[in-house]
């Protein structure tokens, strides 16, 4: 790679640490979604997983929060591009919310498939 490439993958890399971190200061929901990350990564910790199911349970936690950075960065065009109300606009929004509660839903009952029969 020369280096004019390598700098501009290091800028895209710092223009997506950029994004993380205005999501995290801005979105409660973000916050919300790492905290419960750290709770499910003590959990699996102090429970003792296999290495598969460290594979999902990070596979899940990585997917939830970049659903989570999409589903803002949705918001964010969404706002910009109707700033008035609009049906269409609602559409978006809440069809942006409903993918993230799928992978929410879907996250949840398989991290209690693992968990449960772990603690009973
Ligand atoms: N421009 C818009 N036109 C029509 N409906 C909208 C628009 N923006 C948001 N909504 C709808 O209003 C409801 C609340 O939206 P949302 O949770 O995004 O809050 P918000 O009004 O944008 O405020 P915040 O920025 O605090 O989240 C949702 O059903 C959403 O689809």
């Amino acid at each position: 790679m020369t280096h004019m490439k390598l700098s501009r993958f290091f800028r895209s890399f710092q223009y997506a640490a950029q994004g993380i971190y205005a999501a995290i200061q801005k979105e409660q929901n973000i916050r919300f979604h790492l905290l419960a990350a750290v709770v499910v990564v003590l959990s699996g910790w102090l429970t003792g997983l296999s290495k598969t199911e460290w594979l999902i349970v990070i596979l899940l936690i990585g997917g939830m929060l970049a659903f989570e950075l999409v589903n803002t960065a949705m918001e964010r065009v969404v706002d910009l591009a109707s700033p008035e109300l609009h049906p269409l606009a609602k559409q978006a929004k809440d069809m942006a919310a409903g993918a993230v509660l799928v992978f929410a839903v879907a996250s949840a009952i398989i991290g209690l498939l693992i968990f449960i029969p772990k603690w009973f």
